[in-house]
């Protein structure tokens, strides 16, 4: 179901630590608040989930306005940074836990029990306690205790950050591929771009309270709207009109001061050509196995640009030789 946020705002006290959010989260679709950490994140999932009431503005899932109901109200399923899970209760029972608030009976209860740990492949677990377990399987637990209600709309706050990073690329997967399976609309958190980029369909950046750019992946990465959001998300080359004008950059620039291109969109040669004809002489690289960064000066700039390593230019591309250079058409 969809989730509307209408020009919203926070404050704590006097902060005012939200303003002027206005979200639209589809039916079905995973949608990321990506942001460094204090932007307010957290603060949103809150007044969706209905912990905290916005100071002004209203929220709405699909045509109902659910601002003034409370929590238990919502049918909205979250799984925090900590999981929240009862560390004296059994993988089984804190699953049940959720479902005894829903008035089900025994055996219906058993059953969705069962449904849900299977689907997170924790079933066998299930006499265990939270204590019990590693960090990945209670993770899996918290995930299954939100599904198992059948909610509406799951949030999820940065579920993997206890996670170390082999296990988190594995269980970012699976909570894509599990989303995706149920087509349940997904609100998730985090301030790793990487994470936001590889599983989202749409990607919301906030910085201090406010939403700078909403898009897909591809639209935020590829067509950043400001300096912050080119260098949060990777790394840009940030070029004037001028200094397209000078470096024969074939981009339209028009309507915008500067433009952003990616390191690994700027293509080097060691022979002069065509297509390979802004000339730069390489200051410095940075080994990093599977690819290698350059530092060019090319026209007094510093321009960074990102190659695959492929044997051949870790042997020829050294500091102090002249490269020349190929920059992406618009
Ligand atoms: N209960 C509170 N009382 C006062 N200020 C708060 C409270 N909770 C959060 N804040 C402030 O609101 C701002 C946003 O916090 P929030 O937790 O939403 O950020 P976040 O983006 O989720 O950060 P993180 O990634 O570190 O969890 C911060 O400046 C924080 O200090």
């Amino acid at each position: 179901m969809k989730v509307i946020l209408k020009d919203i705002e926070h404050k704590f006290g006097d902060n005012l630590v939200l303003k002027n959010i206005n979200l639209e989260i589809r039916d079905g679709e995973l949608y990321t608040l990506l942001g460094p950490s204090g932007c307010g994140k957290t603060t949103i999932l809150k007044i969706i989930a209905g912990f905290l009431k916005p100071t002004n503005g209203r929220i709405f899932l699909g045509e109902q306005d659910i601002t003034d109901l409370p929590p238990e109200k919502r049918n909205i399923g979250t799984v925090f940074q900590n999981y929240a899970l009862f560390p004296h209760m059994s993988v089984e029972e804190n699953v049940l836990y959720g479902l005894k608030l829903k008035k089900l009976s025994r055996k219906l209860m058993d059953e969705k029990a069962k449904e849900y740990l299977d689907l997170v492949s924790m079933y066998e677990y299930r006499k265990r306690k939270i204590p019990e377990l590693s960090g990945g399987q209670q993770q899996r637990v918290a995930l299954a205790r939100s599904l198992a209600i059948e909610p509406k709309v799951l949030l999820l706050d940065e579920p993997m950050s206890n996670l170390d990073a082999a296990l988190r690329d594995k269980t970012r997967e699976e909570i894509h591929i599990l989303q995706q399976k149920l087509k349940i609309t997904t609100l998730f958190i985090t301030h790793d771009q990487k994470e936001a980029l590889s599983i989202s369909d749409t990607v919301a950046v906030l910085r201090n309270g406010e939403c700078l750019q909403i898009g897909t992946p591809r639209e935020i990465y590829m067509r950043p709207t400001n300096q912050f959001l080119a260098n949060f998300i990777g790394e840009s080359n940030v070029f004037t009109q001028s200094e397209i004008n000078t470096f024969g950059i074939n981009q339209n620039i028009s309507g915008r001061e500067e433009i952003f291109i990616r390191p690994e969109m700027i293509k080097m040669n060691v022979k002069k050509s065509d297509i390979f004809s802004i000339q730069g002489e390489i200051r410095n690289t940075i080994f990093n196995g599977s690819t290698i960064e350059y530092d060019l000066i090319v026209f007094n700039k510093l321009v960074k640009v990102l190659e695959l390593n492929t044997g051949e230019n870790l042997e020829k591309k050294q500091p102090n030789c002249i490269v020349y250079l190929s920059f992406p058409k618009n």
